[in-house]
């Protein structure tokens, strides 16, 4: 099916995801009508041919078959209230991080088709990764309508168990910025070591990118790969020592990986 949507929310992530599913055409420009309040950023939501408003005044007089809610967690329970007049008839996609669906019904009525979605930002380059769980009340339907959509964006993964949300924020909905923070650690380092900035940049981020294709697309396993590079008593060996000697760098992710799980538990109360 080709649905109508809502998109209330359209900063960071909203709008990350909405530029993939135009591009895609699995939605069209006409068939999206995007809530967002902050002007600039619904005049550039509105430069992609959408229809925009402030606020969801006439909300009622909409039809939508799914309102997707990528507000920020803390103003989430305020926003949702006024979008209760679509329920149950829309079903409701939430991107935001720990709000269960249990928050949902409460608002929007027991009777509501709800999807939670934790999508990561490279979504805006069509390299996403979004981990989805429906409750029982979404049709099959929607959910195809669902995939296709979030398709648009890069990986979808379905889980069995809404409690997988936390950590699919806490690996990939996060992840993005630990990679990021790898990258520029290696910068920094590598402008210790005496190259330009310049080429810093361009050496460390070539060196995520590449590897991290080299990764996917080759169907080895990463340990495997980490071998190949690594030449007996030679310079990775020295590196992954230090990286490695007492699972250092291991502990560390696991930690940092904890902490964000944890945190979305806690932004669901
Ligand atoms: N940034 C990220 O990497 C990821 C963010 N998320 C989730 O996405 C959601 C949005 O996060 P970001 O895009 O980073 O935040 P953001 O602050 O960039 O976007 C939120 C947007 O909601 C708008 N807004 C505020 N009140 C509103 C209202 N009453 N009606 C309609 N729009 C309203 C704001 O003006 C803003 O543009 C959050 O719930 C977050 O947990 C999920 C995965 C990754
Ligand atoms: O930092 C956050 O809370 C959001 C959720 C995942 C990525 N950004």
């Amino acid at each position: 099916m080709a649905g109508k949507v809502i998109l209330v929310g359209c900063g960071n992530m909203g709008f990350d995801m909405l530029k993939g599913w135009l591009a895609s055409g699995a939605v069209q420009p006409a068939d999206v009508l995007v809530i967002e309040p902050n002007e600039t950023l619904r005049n550039r939501a509105g430069e992609q041919g959408v229809r925009t408003s402030a606020a969801p005044d006439g909300i009622a007089g909409e039809s939508a078959d799914l309102v997707i809610i990528a507000v920020k967690p803390q103003v989430l329970r305020d926003v949702l209230p006024a979008y209760k007049p679509l329920a149950p008839k829309a079903a409701f996609l939430s991107i935001a991080a720990g709000i269960a669906i249990s928050t949902f019904s409460e608002i929007l009525g027991s009777d509501t088709p709800v999807i939670r979605c934790m999508p990561n930002t490279p979504a805006a380059i069509g390299k996403g990764m979004m981990g989805i769980y429906a409750n029982e009340l979404v049709s099959a339907d929607i959910l195809a309508f669902v995939n296709t959509l979030l398709s648009a964006s890069g990986e979808v993964v379905v889980l069995d168990d809404e409690g997988q949300i936390d950590a699919v924020t806490a690996v990939s909905g996060s992840g993005p910025a630990y990679v990021f923070h790898f990258i520029e650690c290696l910068e920094a380092a590598a402008v210790k070591a005496g190259l330009s900035e310049k080429a810093a940049r361009l050496l460390a981020m070539q060196t995520v990118y590449g590897a991290a294709n080299l990764a996917k697309e080759s169907g080895e396993e990463p340990g495997r790969l980490r071998e190949q590079v690594t030449s007996p008593n030679g310079t990775t060996a020295a590196a992954l020592a230090v990286l490695m000697g007492e699972n250092r760098l291991g502990n560390l992710v696991d930690e940092a990986v904890d902490a964000a799980r944890r945190r979305s538990i806690e932004l669901g109360k």
